[in-house]
């Protein structure tokens, strides 16, 4: 008896999505099902290294395509390694993923025809056979088990599953697919994925590259005896084939193959190293962000190739984590074909390869920024934040990592750490910066004025990774990194105007105020640094920024209280004015000062610390 389950949530809510959705490519069901195939037959070949006797099983994999038009169906199938009961359960009824959420919003927002950008990026790959079936069936027999199982469902938020009758190892989808009058004027399929031409050009533009053959065969067509069958696909593993003789389409269809971006890359390496490890690369910078960038169980690495033969996804050991946004194939020559996650992890060779590759990318980032800067400027916005990681991570390349970092400053263009040095005024040996979260705060801030007045640029750093950074490399030549918003600054020139013995200083009103505030600031002081502007917070020592406050309470870690110095403006016209008060009989010096905080948190781009109280304040400050 066939037993009724039920999609978990947010399977349902993906599934909904597939069938609702309008799509530009809907071709990619065919590719996301094939290339499930391949992955089955690579699991079970990998399973067989350590399982000798699964070893016979694995022999031969290849993946068949029926059509048949009487029937309305499409089977794609595979001798892989196969699903038992809890697999079909775990693996089709749920989806186990981080980022779904994030996804199903996104889908939900998407306009008509994006869609199939973001499924092939968030890879929801068997549920996308709903985009052209009203119904699927699923027969699996697993690799080494007795009981083949047959999985069904309309998509409906329900499935069944019953014992099937495939013999073989390996699992057969069938789609049985939707009528086009069903599909209604809105839907694209209006292809008939029935027919075998159409078929094989989906299979040569998308799975050319799969390394086990696609057959494809139509039931209605009678084959002559002498006919050979010839798989569909090329199977040719590119980068062992001269660069000369590879064409910018190959490449890129290649890219598209392996990352399932619809998009062509932004950048290509291909490499081959000879000498003490011997292998081929050839990689990818992709042209936008895949969904899973951020995330930390996102898929990152590269696919590993032993001697022509795959070994696995996601190889994580041969790329660093900051430079996970790089896809793409490396084939090693001299690895061993029985190498493990965990033996990689220790493996000198592996960490050769690594070290060549961060290399070779850091080379070609040079280049990229030097002879097309438009592309490198692209793939800074894209990509810029994740590369950052690297002057923490890796001492060894820090100062070449720095090097293709491009910043925003006060004024002008972005720049580089070099281009920065070279323009830096006479007297200045130091690298101004000002942290913080948002790039307009920052353009605005207070703490600027003195700079923009000398004539100094100030390095804007709008990243949460930055203030991290900074504080890790502390130098960039021999310069020093140092905080625009610091306590004392020495600016260069030390022509720190004589400061007149001001009408501020006689007021009085520095005391007053920090009377007043008490342990709410560390200090008030009289600043040199302001110009404009009537007050700004500066930070005492090594403080930690607001920023990072923030991002390390967002982790859970404990920071301690901050001590912040409120510095004012003695030739602010308010500050003027507020002095004049101070020395009257009824001054608030309670209510002035915490203005004044106000004002100085607004101009960092943080909430005032009492929005009713400040509210309160300005209203009756204005009354008056
Ligand atoms: N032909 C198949 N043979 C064996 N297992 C399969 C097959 N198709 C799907 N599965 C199982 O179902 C799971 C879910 O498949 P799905 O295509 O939704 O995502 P995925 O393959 O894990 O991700 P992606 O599509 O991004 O590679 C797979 O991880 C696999 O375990």
């Amino acid at each position: 008896m066939a037993e009724k389950m039920e999609f978990q949530s947010e399977a349902k809510q993906v599934l909904e999505l597939m069938i609702n959705s309008v799509y530009s490519n809907p071709d990619i069901f065919v590719r996301e099902l094939i290339s499930n195939a391949s992955d089955a037959i690579d699991k079970l070949r990998i399973e067989s290294l350590s399982h000798p006797e699964l070893a016979e099983y694995a022999k031969n994999g290849r993946i068949d395509i029926t059509i048949d038009k009487k029937a309305g169906t499409l089977t794609i199938s595979d001798n892989g390694i196969g699903m038992d009961r809890d697999d079909l359960v775990s693996y089709l009824g749920t989806i186990a993923r981080s980022g779904t959420g994030e996804f199903i919003r996104a889908m939900q927002e998407a306009k008509n025809g994006a869609n199939s950008d973001l499924i092939g990026q968030f890879g929801v790959g068997f549920y996308s056979s709903f985009i052209a079936a009203d119904r699927v069936t699923v027969e699996t027999l697993k690799a080494g088990g007795s009981e083949s199982w047959k999985w069904e469902s309309t998509g409906d938020g329900t499935y069944t599953i019953d014992g099937g009758s495939r013999a073989g190892h390996g699992s057969s989808i069938t789609l049985h697919m939707k009528k086009e009058e069903q599909s209604g004027d809105d839907h694209d399929i209006t292809k008939d994925y029935l027919s075998e031409w159409t078929l094989r050009g989906i299979i040569k533009e998308y799975s050319d590259f799969v390394t086990y053959p696609i057959y494809l065969t139509d039931v209605e067509k009678e084959k002559k005896e002498d006919e050979k069958e010839e798989p569909v696909n090329s199977m040719k593993a590119l980068w062992t084939r001269p660069q000369k003789d590879i064409s910018d389409d190959e490449f890129n269809d290649f890219y598209r193959h392996i990352s399932h971006d619809w998009e062509n890359p932004l950048e290509r390496i291909y490499y081959k190293a000879e000498g003490t490890s011997e292998f081929r690369a050839l990689l990818f910078i992709p042209s936008r962000p895949p969904m899973d960038l951020f995330y930390q169980d996102g898929k990152h690495g590269v696919q590993l190739y032993i001697r022509r033969v795959f070994i696995m996804n996601d190889c994580k050991d041969l790329i660093p984590e900051y430079m996970r946004f790089i896809k793409g194939v490396v084939d090693s020559e001299d690895l061993s074909l029985n190498v493990s996650r965990e033996m990689l992890q220790q493996d000198r060779q592996t960490a050769q390869i690594k070290n060549s590759l961060v290399k070779k990318i850091l080379d070609t980032l040079h280049k990229m920024r030097k002879d097309q800067p438009d592309s490198y400027n692209k793939f800074w916005q894209t990509f810029g934040v994740v590369l950052k990681e690297g002057i923490i991570s890796d001492l060894r390349h820090r100062e070449d990592i720095m090097k293709l970092c491009l910043f925003d400053v006060s004024e002008g263009d972005k720049t580089t750490l070099e281009d920065y040095l070279i323009n830096m005024p006479a007297g200045q040996d130091k690298i101004y910066y000002l942290a913080g979260s948002s790039l307009k705060n920052l353009k605005n801030s207070p703490k600027l004025e003195a700079f923009k007045k000398k004539g100094i640029k100030v390095l804007l750093l709008g990243d949460p990774v930055d203030e991290i950074w900074v504080n890790h490399a502390r130098k960039f030549d021999k310069y020093d990194f140092v905080s625009a918003a610091a306590e004392n600054l020495m600016l260069p020139e030390g022509e720190k105007e004589e400061k007149k013995d001001s009408e501020i200083e006689k007021s009085g009103l520095v005391k007053k105020l920090k009377d007043a505030l008490g342990s709410l600031v560390e200090d008030v002081k009289v600043s040199d640094r302001l110009v404009d502007s009537p007050v700004c917070f500066v930070q005492k020592g090594e403080e930690i920024s607001p920023q990072m406050r923030n991002l390390f309470r967002s982790m859970g870690q404990e920071v301690p209280e901050e001590k912040r110095v409120m510095e004012i403006n003695p030739d602010n016209a308010l500050i003027k004015k507020i002095a004049d008060e101070s020395e009257k009989e009824n001054f608030n010096a309670e209510d002035w000062s915490h203005l004044l905080m106000g004002l100085a948190s607004i101009a960092d781009g943080e909430p005032v610390p009492d929005g009713q109280q400040f509210t309160n304040l300005v209203s009756k400050l204005l009354e008056k």
